[in-house]
């Protein structure tokens, strides 16, 4: 079962394209979308939250088609992002006030002990809230309404590594409820390390990978030898490669190839997700 289904989903800008996006985001788990800046990881958020409408394609949400049935599926999901919209003369007590009657399931029990717990005081301003605190008042709100998915747009950006932390073991608890699910786009890829199942990669508009991290972190390989390993044809199995004068470093998406092709003569290391993304993104045209 799917949280977000996505098909042939395409959008297009001056100097962007995606084209033909097609993914699934899994149900009951949490998938980290990552991915260099400027690939497309806000359009496609965008898209799916109807913020943006795509030049093609379809979006289906919890089992609903977007925008067709939005006023539905905004009930049943959360959004965290850094430019989640409140009006900054109003105090944090009357945004949940505001807010509160839009929900069916709001909790405002749920609310107070949440704005407790992130030291937010009912009676700030929005206008005086930093950029990691109006994160910590929408995280609040998203958590006060019982929604069945969470969509988070780098929302630990503004965050001290202290908060982001508690989020983190948050959204671990909040996914002991099986009906749960979050999609995570951010740029910190220790977090996903952390907490995600699931990592999807965009790059360009494309989908790279939409994979169970721990298999994702299996199947490539980081490969470091000596220079007169490397010929033209053992180039091209690289991903990203980068080479120094006294040797190279390259990743490959393929570790057994890897090691039926280098044997003992190159070491073979785990990459985390930052490799796979930084060699993907640079291609094998690295030079240090
Ligand atoms: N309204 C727009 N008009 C023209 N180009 C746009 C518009 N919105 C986004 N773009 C372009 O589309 C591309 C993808 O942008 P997007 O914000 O989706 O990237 P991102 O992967 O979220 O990047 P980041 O990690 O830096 O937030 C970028 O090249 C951006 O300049």
């Amino acid at each position: 079962m799917n949280a977000i289904e996505i098909n042939n989903l395409c959008k297009s800008y001056p100097l962007f394209s995606m084209d033909n996006l097609s993914v699934n985001f899994k149900k009951g788990y949490i998938t980290g979308l990552i991915g260099p800046n400027g690939v497309g990881k806000s359009t496609l958020i965008k898209m799916i939250l109807g913020m943006i409408t795509p030049d093609a394609g379809t979006i289906r949400i919890l089992g609903n088609s977007m925008p067709e049935q939005e006023v539905d599926i905004k009930q049943r999901i959360s959004i965290v992002s850094d430019d989640c919209f409140f009006y900054e003369h109003l105090t944090i007590k009357e945004t949940g006030k505001m807010i509160a009657p839009f929900y069916s399931h709001w909790n405002d029990q749920k609310f107070k002990s949440f704005l407790e717990q992130f030291q937010l005081s009912p009676s700030k301003r929005v206008q005086d809230l930093s950029k990691g605190m109006k994160i910590k008042l929408a995280l609040a709100i998203a958590l006060s309404h019982e929604a069945e998915l969470l969509i988070m747009d780098e929302p630990t950006s503004g965050l001290d590594p202290v908060f982001r932390r508690e989020m983190l073991d948050l959204l671990a608890d909040m996914m002991q409820n099986d009906n749960h699910s979050i999609l995570f786009s951010t740029h910190i890829t220790t977090d996903l390390d952390r907490i995600a199942d699931y990592t999807a990669f965009i790059h360009n508009g494309r989908l790279i990978f939409n994979e169970a991290k721990d298999e994702v972190l299996e199947r490539y390989a980081i490969v470091k030898g000596e220079m007169q390993l490397l010929d033209t044809d053992i180039r091209k199995e690289f991903v990203g490669l980068r080479e120094t004068s006294v040797g190279f470093e390259g990743m490959v998406d393929n570790r057994s190839r890897a090691q039926e092709l280098f044997g003992s003569h190159a070491l073979l290391e785990q990459p985390t997700l930052e490799d796979i993304m930084y060699y993907t993104a640079k291609g094998v045209s690295v030079h240090a």
